[in-house]
């Protein structure tokens, strides 16, 4: 059954894919934003994320006239049946979830919610949230949803139209299900709750994959000091249909708009609850640590000590994005290994595929941005490889070889082959690798 309007409030990475791909399901949608600039680019089917699929399906859904973009909450509401939330939520003061924008998007149109119509909440948000709505509305023929989304970024339209599963929580079962209903069509497993068990599922779900990540991390450390190979390591435990192989690749830390805010919003929640999550605490401690260990990696191979000074060393950086196929700097942890990497005196150039050395956002402050990988290698003492972009596992090895003043590589995503690196005359450094 296809519902006649829909609004989407934000459209984000999490708001414009929800927005697109429901309209490309049959239901037709208007999406709102405060962005104006955004708004008219949206209305024109300009998509300004990467995002692959996006900017198609949202330029079809503007031509089958099921979707349409209007500035700020109220004017999209008019009518609704559904009103997703799709804001942000932060992470705020102490680690907790930031939940204003909500608030001020439920201020501004609780009042003009249309009876009968249900608000569903998508923005990830701590448990006890769909209640605080609930009550912020104060009105009995509005009912408050929960229906968190599990897309990645790099993949959102895909992840969308292919879920793992749907989650709806609700108190009253007739609007969970008339929730559920809208994702009939991909036929996913759909979990149908209470509304605090269906917001505690986003957090419990990417808190266990930061902790699968921070613990595939200590091994390839220990692999590090053993001897051992983490890729042979992690391979024999995938194959355990109870880990899995997915989410078992080293890296410099994860990172992104959402494990690092989320993990911490976890902590405070349990905190709250009178619970000392410790799990959590050890699984953010040991992504910190993953970090600084990436620049004792590349003291170790520029300077050949254990803290050798990095001091005026030349770098040439390979990926800033906090992991490949997406533009979003977000908590990257490309940026914070360059970061600590700056602190410790060394001189950084960088080279992304998604972004352009015209870029001047100010997390960039303090790297030189360029548009060839090999330019970026121009004098380096080492070339440090910090986001997975297929891309540099194709580059000419050869032609860096020829430019660098070092042929070190100091590869934190276990990204490379080796043996083409060797033999072009590197030396590679890779995670928990013999
Ligand atoms: N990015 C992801 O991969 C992802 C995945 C699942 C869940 N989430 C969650 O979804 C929520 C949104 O995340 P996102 O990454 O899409 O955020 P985003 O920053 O990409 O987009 C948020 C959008 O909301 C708009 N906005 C801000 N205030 C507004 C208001 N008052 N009215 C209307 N629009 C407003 C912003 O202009 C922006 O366009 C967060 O809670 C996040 O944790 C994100
Ligand atoms: O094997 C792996 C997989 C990922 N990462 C890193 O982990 C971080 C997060 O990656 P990913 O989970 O793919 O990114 P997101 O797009 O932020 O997606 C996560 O966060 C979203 C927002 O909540 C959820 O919806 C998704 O399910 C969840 O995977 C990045 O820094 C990756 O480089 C690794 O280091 N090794």
């Amino acid at each position: 059954m296809f519902v006649r309007r829909i609004a989407v409030i934000g459209t984000g990475y999490v708001g414009l894919t929800t927005g697109a791909c429901l309209a490309s399901l049959g239901h037709h949608v208007v999406c709102a934003d405060v962005d104006a600039d955004k708004v008219k680019r949206l209305c024109a089917g300009e998509v300004d994320i990467l995002e692959p699929g996006l900017a198609e399906l949202v330029s079809e859904g503007i031509a089958a006239g099921r979707l349409s973009f209007v500035l700020g909450a109220p004017a999209a509401v008019e009518g609704a049946e559904v009103v997703f939330l799709c804001v942000p939520t932060p992470m705020g003061v102490g680690g907790v979830a930031d939940l204003s924008i909500v608030e001020s998007v439920i201020e501004e149109v609780g009042t003009l919610l249309p009876a009968g119509c249900v608000v569903v909440n998508k923005s990830t948000v701590p448990v006890g949230s769909a209640q605080r709505t609930a009550e912020l509305i104060e009105r009995d023929d509005v009912a408050v949803v929960s229906n968190p989304e599990f897309l990645r970024e790099g993949s959102a339209v895909h992840d969308f139209l292919n879920p793992d599963r749907i989650v709806v929580g609700c108190d009253q079962q007739d609007a969970a299900e008339r929730v559920a209903a809208l994702y009939a069509r991909l036929g996913a497993p759909t979990v149908l709750t209470d509304a605090a068990s269906a917001e505690l599922v986003k957090y419990a779900a990417n808190c266990f994959l930061a902790m699968k990540l921070s613990y595939v991390n200590a091994i390839a450390e220990l692999c590090d000091r053993l001897g051992a190979d983490i890729s042979d390591v992690t391979e024999g435990m995938g194959y355990d249909k109870r880990i899995g192989q997915a989410f078992l690749q080293p890296g410099p830390g994860w990172g992104g708009s959402c494990l690092p805010k989320d993990t911490s919003a976890m902590l405070q929640l349990a905190d709250a609850a009178d619970f000392e999550f410790r799990l959590i605490r050890a699984t953010i401690d040991t992504n910190n640590r993953q970090r600084q260990r990436m620049v004792e990696k590349v003291r170790l191979a520029v300077t050949g000590k254990r803290g050798g000074s990095l001091s005026k060393v030349r770098l040439g950086v390979l990926g800033l994005t906090f992991k490949a196929g997406t533009d979003d700097l977000r908590d990257s942890p490309a940026l914070a290994v360059a970061a600590l990497l700056r602190q410790a005196g060394a001189k950084l150039v960088g080279y992304d595929p998604a972004l352009r050395s015209g870029d001047v956002r100010a997390d960039l402050d303090g790297i030189t941005l360029v548009d060839d990988p090999y330019q970026a290698a121009e004098g380096v003492e080492a070339v440090v490889v910090l986001t997975e972009w297929a891309e540099f596992r194709s580059l000419d090895w050869s032609k860096l070889a020829g430019v660098v003043a070092r042929p070190v590589v100091v590869d934190t995503r276990n990204l490379l082959d080796p043996d083409v690196v060797r033999r072009a005359g590197f030396e590679w450094n890779g995670l928990g690798r013999r």
